[in-house]
């Protein structure tokens, strides 16, 4: 073990989802943070695999599981805990960042965790029963491991906090917008850090209107303007807005109604269908993977495929809408940034709006996919809410030492 005192300060992130659970460990530089090593254990009681690189890309850790091995998100954090924790004795820990999903009414930024926030924190759990649960468990079981290491909670809705009035809204009876049932709107972690590296990257787009779509397991779109989130897909739940890998998406109410009231479905029931088994796996009857699904030739996941790039570009025109018009259209995550196909049926949807790609810019994942006669820029932005979640740590965890 190295001598704490003349050890490398660094922080740990973890981002706990329902299937993965991903971590990356960054050196503390000034205000600044380099990634040390990033790893994930995912296909959680499917195809359990965890795997480990340094910076440079070189495995650290890469070991298959059988199914049962590896049934549940806490045996996992339990596994990663032990290939983990040990490496960091080498390093002064400044504390450790967590993606949490739901932030609630509360929580307009970044939060030191303490119990009333985790008791705030473990009353969303119903508001996104896909995740919050998996994104509170890593945090107890490093307070029983590491109870010496403060840790952070960074939002996926604190990024659309302050959204105009017309955004926030349901057509519901005033008092419930009061009680707190509102389009909160999530992923604002990855929007944030798409915001920042577009700042960074374009100031020019940057600064005006754009769309991102950040199109994963997880789908949703947001309208930016000068940087600032205006409008999302996602609202109460992150089941609004886009069909989504399992989650159906926009979907009329009266369909709620008909479950219950018809087929004689629990609530449980119902939110089953519309969280593990609709959207993309529903639809195809094949899977909730996009390669899988592009990979196919069955005409279901062909109509899957299809019916979800319709879905997106209407939100993305519904979004430039709400902006009074679009100076750049963002790809991200997954499918985002890593499926031409789809971005393809996306823009050519969108060829009214003066959207024209690059098929061989695109399908090199480029980062400007656009031909130069497109009225609107196309990039693909490669999003990284790992990063996004070690900045505000830092952040705050600086500010709360001085
Ligand atoms: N090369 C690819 N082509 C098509 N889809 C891809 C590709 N790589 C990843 N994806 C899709 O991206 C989705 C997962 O996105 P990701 O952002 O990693 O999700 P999350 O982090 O929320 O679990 C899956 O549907 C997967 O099929
Ligand atoms: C909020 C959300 O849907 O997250 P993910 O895409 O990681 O499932
Ligand atoms: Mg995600």
């Amino acid at each position: 073990m190295t001598d704490p005192a003349a050890a490398v300060p660094a922080l740990l992130v973890i981002n706990a989802g329902s299937s993965s659970i991903k971590f990356k460990l960054y050196r503390v530089e000034g205000e600044d943070i380099a990634l040390v090593l990033g790893g994930a254990l995912d296909g959680i009681g499917r195809r359990p695999r965890f795997k480990v690189k340094d910076a440079a890309g070189e495995t650290l850790a890469d070991q298959s599981f059988a199914a049962e091995q590896v049934a549940t998100t806490t045996v996992a954090q339990h596994l990663i805990g032990d290939w983990l924790l040990p490496r960091l004795q080498d390093y002064r820990m400044i504390g450790v960042g967590h993606r949490v999903v739901h932030g609630g009414p509360v929580y307009a930024g970044p939060v030191l965790i303490d119990d009333t926030v985790l008791q705030t924190l473990t009353g969303f759990i119903p508001l996104a029963p896909l995740h919050q649960l998996s994104n509170l468990d890593p945090i107890r079981v490093l307070r029983e491991r590491r109870p010496d290491l403060p840790q952070v909670a960074c939002f996926d809705t604190a990024f659309h906090r302050g959204h105009p009035e017309l955004s926030e809204r349901f057509a519901l009876p005033r008092h419930f917008h009061d009680e707190g049932v509102r389009r909160y709107g999530f992923h604002g972690l990855s929007y944030e850090y798409v915001a920042s590296a577009l700042r960074h990257a374009e100031p020019r787009i940057a600064r005006g209107r754009v769309v991102v779509a950040h199109l994963g397991s997880g789908a949703s779109a947001c309208a930016l303007d000068d940087g600032r989130s205006i409008e999302s897909t996602m609202g109460f739940t992150a089941l609004d807005g886009l069909p989504m890998g399992t989650r159906s998406g926009a979907l009329d109410p009266g369909v709620v109604l008909h479950l219950i009231e018809q087929k004689g479905l629990s609530a449980a029931e119902v939110g089953r269908l519309l969280y593990n088994e609709s959207g993309l796996l529903g639809l195809s009857g094949l899977s909730n993977d996009m390669r899988e699904l592009l990979a196919s030739p069955l005409p279901e996941a062909g109509m899957a495929v299809d019916f979800f790039c319709l879905k997106v570009a209407q939100a993305i025109a519904a979004l430039a809408t709400t902006l009074g018009g679009i100076d750049g259209l963002v790809f991200t995550a997954g499918i985002g940034e890593h499926a031409p196909p789809v971005r393809a049926r996306i823009v050519d949807r969108l060829a009214w709006l003066g959207m024209h790609l690059d098929a061989a810019a695109n399908a090199a994942d480029a980062a400007h996919i656009e031909v130069p006669g497109s009225a609107v820029p196309l990039l693909v932005v490669p999003t990284d809410e790992e990063r996004m979640i070690g900045r505000h740590t830092l952040r705050l965890l600086s500010a709360a030492s001085r």
